[in-house]
C-alpha cells in the first residue's frame, strides 16, 4: 500500500535498495545496472526503480539530501515495503590527510552534530554503525586500483559548516570524510533490526582544494564504489 512519500505497492521493492542522494542518479544507476527496470515510485520526484541484477531482484531509489530526508525514505522502506538492506552510494568531502579525491570510503560508523538519534535509548549516546555483514562484503569486493578506506565519517546537518576548529578536531580523530545522511540511516536500520551501509566516493577535500576530478574520473571512480555497493546489496 502506498505511504505518504512512496507511491508503490508493498511488494514493489526488492529486499535490497541502492540509495544515492540524487533521484536522477538513481535513474541512471537503474538504467545501467538493472534488467527490466520498472519505476515504482515518484512522489516529489524522488524516483525509485526495481529490476534484476544478474537474476537477483534489486531496487534503486534516491534519498534526497540530509538526515530528515533519508530518514523518511529509510523508515518507510524498512517498515512498509519489506526492505532488509539499504546501501547508500554517495559522495563525501575528505577530512583525513590520508584520504584523497577519488578514493572510496566505507563508513564503518558515523559521528554527527545532529540530534536525529539522540532520543533512541534513554540516557545513552547512540553509536551509528554499519552492518558488519555488508561492510565485510563490500570490502571483499574491492579489487581495483582505487584506494579504499574503512573507518568513521561525520554526517553533518550543515553543508556550509563553520564551527571554528571542528574540521581540525575531526581530522585529529582520523575521521575520513563528511556527508549528510549516514548517521540517520544507521540509526533507523538499528531501529528496525535491518541492515545498512554507506559507500562513498571522495569528491573534494576540506583541507586541499587543489585537485578536482574530471567528469570521466568522477564517473570511473563512482563505478568502483558502485561495484562495492552492489556486492553488499546482494551478499
Ligand atoms: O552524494 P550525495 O548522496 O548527493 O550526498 C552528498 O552530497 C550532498 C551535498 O551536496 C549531501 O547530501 C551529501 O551527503
Ligand atoms: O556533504 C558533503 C558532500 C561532499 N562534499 C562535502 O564537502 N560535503
Amino acid at each position: 500500500m502506498p505511504t505518504a512519500h512512496i507511491n508503490a505497492e508493498s511488494t514493489d521493492f526488492a529486499p535490497a535498495v541502492l540509495m544515492p542522494g540524487d533521484p536522477k542518479r538513481a535513474q541512471r544507476i537503474a538504467e545501467q545496472l538493472l534488467d527490466s527496470p520498472k519505476k515504482v515510485t515518484d512522489v516529489r520526484g524522488m524516483l525509485g526503480f526495481t529490476g534484476t541484477y544478474q537474476g537477483q531482484p534489486l531496487s534503486v531509489m534516491g534519498s534526497g539530501m540530509g538526515q530528515p530526508s533519508i530518514g523518511i525514505y529509510a523508515n518507510e522502506l524498512y517498515k512498509f515495503f519489506g526492505v532488509q538492506r539499504i546501501i547508500r552510494v554517495g559522495t563525501c568531502g575528505g577530512i583525513s590527510a590520508d584520504v584523497h579525491v577519488g578514493d572510496i570510503v566505507l563508513a564503518a560508523g558515523a559521528h554527527t552534530d545532529s540530534n536525529f538519534n539522540q532520543a533512541r535509548i534513554p540516557g545513552i549516546y547512540f553509536s551509528a554503525i554499519a552492518s558488519a555483514n555488508l561492510l565485510i562484503a563490500a570490502a571483499a569486493a574491492h579489487t581495483n586500483e582505487t584506494p579504499l578506506h574503512i573507518g568513521t565519517i561525520v554526517s553533518r546537518d550543515h553543508f556550509y559548516a563553520s564551527t571554528p576548529g571542528q574540521n581540525e578536531g575531526l581530522a585529529d580523530y582520523g575521521v575520513l570524510g563528511v556527508e549528510m545522511e549516514t548517521a540517520a540511516l544507521y540509526g533507523i536500520a538499528a531501529q528496525y533490526h535491518t541492515e545498512a551501509l554507506t559507500v562513498l566516493t571522495v569528491s573534494d577535500h576540506l583541507f586541499d582544494d587543489t585537485y578536482e576530478m574530471t567528469a570521466s574520473e568522477r564517473e570511473s571512480t563512482f563505478q568502483g564504489a558502485l561495484k562495492l555497493a552492489v556486492a553488499a546489496a546482494l551478499v
